[in-house]
C-alpha cells in the first residue's frame, strides 16, 4: 500500500533513523508461522544478518503470484531503491518497517477453481488464469490457512461445485477471509494469534433465489459447525454470501448478505475501533498498518483541516480526526459500500472528537481541487494503478491556484499573509516486502 501524505507546511519532523528494520531475532521467534530452525544459515554479502533467517521459505513462492520477494525479508532490495527515489526529491527521512515476515496477511481474496474432490483455493499464476493452490501460504496468518482448509473439506463434503471462467458455471467463484484480533476478553499480547476470520463466500448466482441456495447454507453451515463459536477450534468469526454473476473480472457482485456469525466486525487501528464490513476496503497488513497510522499522525498538525482522498472506510482520516484534533476532515471514496464502516467506526468515535467530519461518494479524479482548496494537510492513499493523471495536476498546482484565489479582489480574505507553498511530499511509508497480493 503506497501511502503519501501532503501537509502544505513545514513542521518539525520527528527525528528517525533513514530506515529501521524491526525484524528483531525475538519478533522472528514470535511469528507465528516463522520458518524451522534446522536450515542451513548462510549469510548475506551486505549485512551480517543471516539471510534464511529472514527468508520467506515458502513451498508455493515459485508458482504463486502472490509474494514478490523471497530473501531477505528485513530489508528488500527494493527499500534501498525507494530511499534513493525519495532522496533524490528531497525526502531524507525515508522510513522502512518490516513488521512480521510470517503470518502477516490478515485478509485475502482467493479464487476457487478445479473440481469439487480437487479444489484450488488461490491465487493465479503470474499472467495467467490458472489458480494456484496455496494450503501452506507463508504470508496469510495461520487461522486464514485452517479456514482455507476447513472450505476445502467442505466443498468436497457437500460436492461444491468450483467456479469455471471459460464456461461460467460452477458455484463458488472466489472466497474472501478476513481476520479480526479484536477480542478484548484476551491478553492483549494474546489477539493476534488468537484472531477469527469473517469469510465471505462469493457465490455464482443473481441471489438467494437462485436454485442452489441450500448448497450455499449448507457450505455455510459446514464452516460454522466446525471452526465456529461452539467447534473445538472456534476461528470462525462470521460467513457472508456474495452474489456475482458478472463474466468480468470483478470479484465482488452488488448483492451481500450476512449468513451466520457476528454481523459486525472491528479492529482496533491507529488508536480507534474501526468498523470493517465485508464490502468495504480493509488493509491486508493490519499490524503495519496500525504502526503506519501511529507513525502518520505525527506529521499532522493539531486542529488541521484534512482530506483523505481514496479514503475507503476512511480508516486514516478517522484516526486523524481523533488523534490530532482535526478542525474538519473530509473523506473521498469512489465505493458506496464503505459509507455504512464508515458511520459506524464515526459513532465509536471518542466524545472528545468534535471535528467536523464527512465522507463523500465521489472520484477523486473528478475536479479534484474542489477537494484540495482549502486542506492543510491532504492524504492520498490510491489503488495500485496509482493517482489519477487530473488529482496529480491539481496537487502540482494547488498553490498557484490558491494564491490567485486569495489574491483576486473577489477573495474575501485576500489580505492574509500567504502560506509557505508549493505542497511538498514530506513523507513516504511503505511496509512489508512481500504485499503483492491482490487488495485493493
Ligand atoms: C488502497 S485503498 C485505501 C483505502 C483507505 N485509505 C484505507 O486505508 O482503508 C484505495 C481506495 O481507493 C478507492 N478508489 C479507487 N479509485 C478511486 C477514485 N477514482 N476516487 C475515489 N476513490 C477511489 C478504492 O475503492 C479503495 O477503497
Amino acid at each position: 500500500m503506497p501511502l503519501f501524505l501532503l501537509p502544505n507546511r513545514l513542521l518539525p519532523l520527528p527525528s528517525s533513523p533513514l530506515i529501521t528494520c524491526h525484524a528483531s531475532p525475538a519478533a522472528l521467534r514470535s511469528s507465528p508461522s516463522s520458518p524451522p530452525p534446522t536450515l542451513p544459515i548462510l549469510l548475506d554479502s551486505t549485512t551480517s544478518v543471516p539471510s534464511l533467517s529472514c527468508a520467506l521459505q515458502c513451498p508455493h513462492f515459485q508458482s504463486c503470484s502472490g509474494c514478490s520477494h523471497e530473501l531477505n525479508l528485513h530489508r528488500p532490495i527494493i527499500v534501498d531503491e525507494a530511499d534513493h527515489f525519495f532522496k533524490t526529491l528531497g525526502v531524507s527521512d525515508f522510513d522502512f518497517e518490516s513488521c512480521r515476515l510470517w503470518g502477516w496477511r490478515s485478509r485475502a481474496k482467493l479464487a476457487v477453481r478445479g473440481s469439487s474432490m480437487k479444489p484450488l483455493i488461490g491465487l493465479y499464476e503470474e499472467g495467467t488464469h490458472n489458480v494456484v493452490d496455496i494450503p501452506h501460504c507463508k504470508a496469510h496468518h495461520p487461522n486464514i490457512n485452517a479456514a482455507v482448509e476447513l472450505l476445502r473439506q467442505g466443498i468436497t463434503k457437500l460436492n461444491i461445485e468450483p467456479f469455471d471462467e471459460d464456461e461460467g458455471t460452477g458455484e463458488l467463484r472466489y472466497v474472501q477471509m478476513a481476520l479480526t484480533t479484536y477480542n478484548t476478553s484476551i491478553p492483549a499480547s494474546e489477539r493476534y494469534k488468537n484472531g477469527k476470520v469473517q469469510v465471505s463466500l462469493v457465490w455464482n448466482s443473481r441471489n438467494e433465489n437462485s436454485h442452489n441456495f441450500e448448497k450455499l447454507n449448507a457450505l455455510a453451515n459446514f464452516l460454522w459447525r466446525n471452526g465456529g463459536p461452539r467447534s473445538d477450534l472456534r476461528f470462525i468469526h462470521s460467513v457472508w454470501a456474495n452474489f456475482q454473476t458478472s463474466t468480468n473480472n470483478i470479484i465482488f457482485g452488488n448483492r451481500w448478505r450476512h449468513l451466520l456469525g457476528e454481523n459486525g466486525f472491528w479492529e482496533h487501528i491507529g488508536g480507534i475501533d474501526m468498523s470493517l464490513a465485508p464490502s468495504s476496503f480493509g488493509q491486508a497488513n493490519t499490524r503495519a498498518f496500525d504502526n503506519l497510522l501511529r507513525k502518520l499522525q505525527k506529521y499532522v498538525p493539531y486542529g488541521a483541516s484534512v482530506t483523505d482522498l481514496y479514503a475507503g472506510a476512511g480508516a486514516i482520516g478517522l484516526s486523524l480526526a481523533a488523534t490530532r484534533k482535526c478542525r474538519s476532515v473530509k473523506c473521498v471514496e469512489v465505493n458506496k459500500e464503505s459509507k455504512l464502516s464508515f458511520e459506524k467506526t464515526v459513532e465509536r468515535l471518542p466524545n472528545h472528537v468534535d471535528s467536523s467530519i464527512s465522507w463523500h461518494h465521489a472520484d477523486a479524479s473528478d475536479e479534484p481541487l474542489s477537494w484540495l482548496m482549502g486542506s492543510e494537510v491532504v492524504v492520498v492513499d490510491p489503488p495500485r494503478k496509482g493517482l489519477d493523471a487530473s488529482l496529480l495536476d491539481a496537487l502540482r498546482n494547488i498553490s498557484s491556484l490558491e494564491r490567485k484565489a486569495k489574491s483576486s479582489p473577489e477573495s474575501s480574505d485576500s489580505k492574509v499573509k500567504d502560506e509557505k507553498r508549493p505542497w511538498v511530499l514530506r513523507s513516504f511509508e511503505r511496509f512489508s516486502s512481500n504485499w503483492k497480493q491482490t487488495n485493493s
